[in-house]
């Protein structure tokens, strides 16, 4: 099975049309206002009538407000809602039982300890998405393009299906692959020439750059 990646932090229709068309199986859009990827639900609805049938639509957001959550999934057309912040086992399997979407549950790592936090979403939620840990004085939970020593992963018995982020870009990520094992990649700093903006030419070297995995 080949390696599938999401491109995350999507905010624009030629940025959007460039994951898809170099082999996206997932695309993302941040919920989350502090963040220079954020789009409203409008901006979202727009963006999500672009997406082909067979690539999924992946909502981020950190501890979302019960309103702000419905109104963001409709919008976005949302197949698959991606955790940040706190939420729990509990809150998790609620958001998956209650929109009937898929939920990932992000797991900050910067130390094999901090697997462990992953089996307490088992059966809550579809798929743990190992990200590395931001400083706690950090604006973002994540997005930051920081990695983590993709060597914690090495022989863990994993409770989830799971993907791999953090600072993976087109240079690291057969490293990425070939370290942990991860066959879904989520990337977002990495395909960027700044901070919230997307660079068409670094979302197709990345997509190529998996592509033989
Ligand atoms: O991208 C953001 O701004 C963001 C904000 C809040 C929570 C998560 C966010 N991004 C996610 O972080 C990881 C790693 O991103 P990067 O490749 O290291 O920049 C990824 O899952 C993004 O979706």
């Amino acid at each position: 099975m080949p390696v599938r990646a999401k491109i995350c932090g999507l905010s624009t229709g030629p940025t959007l049309a460039a994951a898809v068309r170099h082999g996206a199986s997932h695309v993302g859009f941040v919920f989350f206002a502090r963040s220079p990827r954020n789009v409203a639900p409008d901006q979202a609805a727009a963006l999500a009538v672009q997406v082909p049938d067979g690539v999924a639509r992946v909502g981020v957001f950190v501890d979302p407000e019960e309103g702000f959550l419905a109104s963001a999934i409709a919008a976005g057309q949302l197949g698959v809602v991606q955790l940040h912040g706190e939420e729990t086992p509990e809150r998790a399997a609620a958001i998956r039982a209650r929109y009937g979407v898929e939920v990932w549950k992000a797991v900050p790592v910067k130390r094999r300890v901090d697997l462990a936090a992953a089996s307490a979403y088992a059966g809550a939620v579809d798929r743990i998405l190992y990200d590395a840990k931001t400083p706690a004085a950090a604006d973002l939970p994540g997005g930051m393009g920081l990695r983590f020593d993709w060597r914690l992963l090495e022989g863990f018995a994993h409770p989830l299906p799971w993907a791999l982020s953090g600072g993976l870009d087109a240079a690291n990520a057969a490293e990425a692959v070939g370290i942990s094992g991860a066959r879904l990649l989520d990337v977002s700093s990495g395909v960027e020439s700044a901070p919230g903006v997307k660079d068409v030419d670094k979302i197709a070297g990345f997509l190529q750059s998996i592509a033989q995995l």
